[in-house]
């Protein structure tokens, strides 16, 4: 199983750890247009092996997409990441331009690739490339959801006082700070919905701090975040590596599903070897369609900014 990852930055280096330390993959090819420098983070990291007992084989290429050949699996986190202040949204002028062409070179090199998109504004990324790329739909994957529910755990273990590992909740919707819908009304703790638990105030309070919860990050940290962004790819990855059928939200193309169309979005799909095998199609409450409606619109206006 070879995986590339283009984008040796901080998403691209955390999701190559958590791949390799997972020990699934045999082969990891970092890419950066910069440099030396996947070069000197595949060294890095491969001087953790014998640490970490992980026997994936990690090489890094300055730009050099033949050593990219092959790929079953390609991950793209090149393009910046926002400032403190900014929306994903307005890092569409120059990801665009490097998500065109990264995916191009890619599919080049490995015709048969199925491709994860992180890189932002992620939902109208994985969009140009459905528009771009000679790919069937179920080989475009877009990474958002996965993380948003990772964060949407992390906030109702926080409420309810109760470990992380008790709680299960999904994030539906576009991956933006206001698009995101965190599906309270159907969170659990143990099988039990948190409603029982929680009150409503408190429940909005945990889904209104789910959707900023990158823009919380980026303000902490000066730059956006990347070790649970890396653990939720590496999750992708894994999933459809090792064949798991496992269910994710991720941002897939949709041709009617809940009632959208020519849009790529966050929903529940099931991952395996061929990469997206199925779109799950839950009912959603009234509000929850309604949400799901808004957040189809604010991607649509975002699309509209592509040059296609
Ligand atoms: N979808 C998500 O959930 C999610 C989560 C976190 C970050 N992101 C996004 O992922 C992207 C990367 O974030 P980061 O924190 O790793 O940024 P970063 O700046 O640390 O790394 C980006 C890397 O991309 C490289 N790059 C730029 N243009 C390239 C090209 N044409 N070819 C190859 N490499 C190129 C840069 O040299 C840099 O090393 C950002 O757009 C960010 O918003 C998305
Ligand atoms: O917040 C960002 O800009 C990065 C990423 O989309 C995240 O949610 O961490």
């Amino acid at each position: 199983m070879k995986v590339t990852i283009v984008g040796a930055g901080a998403v691209g280096a955390s999701c190559a750890e958590y791949i390799a330390i997972k020990n699934f993959a045999s082969e990891v090819v970092l890419l950066d247009i910069k440099e030396g420098y996947a070069e000197g983070k595949a060294m890095d990291l491969m001087q953790c092996a014998s640490l970490n007992a992980f026997d994936t084989k990690i090489t890094g290429v300055t730009n050099d997409y033949s050593k990219t050949a092959g790929s079953d699996i390609a991950v793209i986190t090149s393009g910046i990441p926002r400032k403190p202040g900014m929306t994903r949204e307005e890092l569409i002028g120059i990801n665009a331009g490097i998500v065109k062409s990264v995916s191009s070179n890619l599919i080049e090199h490995s015709p048969n690739v199925t491709l994860v998109v992180v890189s932002n504004p992620m939902d109208t990324m994985t969009y140009l490339v459905h528009k771009t790329a000679d790919l069937p739909k179920n080989k475009i994957i877009g990474m958002g959801g996965a993380l948003d529910s990772a964060r949407f755990k992390y906030r109702l273990a926080e409420a309810l006082e109760a470990p992380i590992s008790d709680v299960d909740g999904m994030v539906i919707g576009g991956h933006s700070d206001t698009g995101m819908v965190p599906l309270t009304s159907q969170a659990s703790r143990n099988s039990i919905k948190v409603s029982e638990f929680l009150s409503a105030e408190r429940l909005e309070q945990v889904a209104a701090d789910t959707k900023v919860g990158g823009a919380t990050l980026t303000k902490l940290l000066g730059t956006s975040a990347w070790y649970a962004p890396g653990a939720a790819v590496s999750g992708l990855v894994q999933a459809i590596a090792c064949d798991q059928k496992k269910m994710f939200p991720c941002s897939t193309y949709l041709e009617g599903e809940y009632g959208l169309n020519d849009i790529c979005i966050g929903v529940p799909v099931i991952l395996g070897k061929n990469g997206i095998e199925k779109i799950v199609d839950i009912a959603l409450s009234d509000d929850e369609k309604a949400k799901m409606q808004e957040s189809a619109a604010g991607v649509t206006k975002t699309n509209g900014l592509l040059e296609l």
